[in-house]
C-alpha cells in the first residue's frame, strides 16, 4: 500500500531538507533557530544564456553563501516591484548573519528600470 505523506513526514523532510544545503529546500517555513531571511547583498543581473545558473549553483556550494530558489524579478517587473521589499526579501532563504544571500535574474541586465531601483535599494550592491 502507499505510504501516506502525514504532516509529520512532510515536517520532518523539510526540516532534513533545510540542513542540506540544497537551495530548493529553502522555501520551506521552518525556521531554523537564529536565522533570518536577508535582502540580497550581491545579485547576479545576467546577461542571459550566460551561464548564470552554473554561477549561482557553484556558489551555493559555499557554506556561507545561499541563494534564492528561482529568479525572482523584482526589480524588472513592475507588478512585482510594487510588492515591496517585504515581499522580496520573504522570497530570500534563510540565512545566519556570516552568510551572503545571493539572488540570480538574468532579466536585470536588459531592463532599464532596474539599474536604478537596484542604486535605490543598496547604493554598494555587488554586481555580478
Ligand atoms: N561552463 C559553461 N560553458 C559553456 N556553456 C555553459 C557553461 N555553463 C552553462 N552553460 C550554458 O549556459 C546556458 C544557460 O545559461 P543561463 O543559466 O545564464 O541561462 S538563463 O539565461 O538563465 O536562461 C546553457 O546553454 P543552453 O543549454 O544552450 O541554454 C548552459 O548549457
Amino acid at each position: 500500500a502507499p505510504v501516506e505523506n502525514g504532516p509529520l513526514l512532510e515536517t520532518l523532510k523539510s526540516q532534513v531538507g533545510l540542513f542540506s544545503n540544497k537551495s530548493e529546500h529553502y522555501s520551506a517555513q521552518v525556521r531554523p533557530p537564529g536565522t533570518s531571511r536577508r535582502i540580497p547583498q550581491t545579485i547576479i543581473i545576467g546577461v542571459r544564456k550566460g551561464g548564470t545558473r552554473a554561477l549561482l549553483e557553484m556558489l551555493d556550494i559555499h557554506p556561507n553563501i545561499v541563494v534564492a530558489a528561482t529568479e525572482v524579478h523584482f526589480f524588472d517587473w513592475d507588478e512585482n516591484y510594487v510588492k515591496g521589499l517585504d515581499w522580496y526579501r520573504s522570497l530570500m532563504p534563510f540565512s545566519y548573519g556570516n552568510q551572503i544571500t545571493i539572488e540570480k535574474t538574468p532579466g536585470y541586465f536588459t531592463s532599464p528600470q532596474a539599474p536604478e531601483r537596484i542604486h535605490d535599494m543598496n547604493s554598494s550592491i555587488k554586481l555580478s
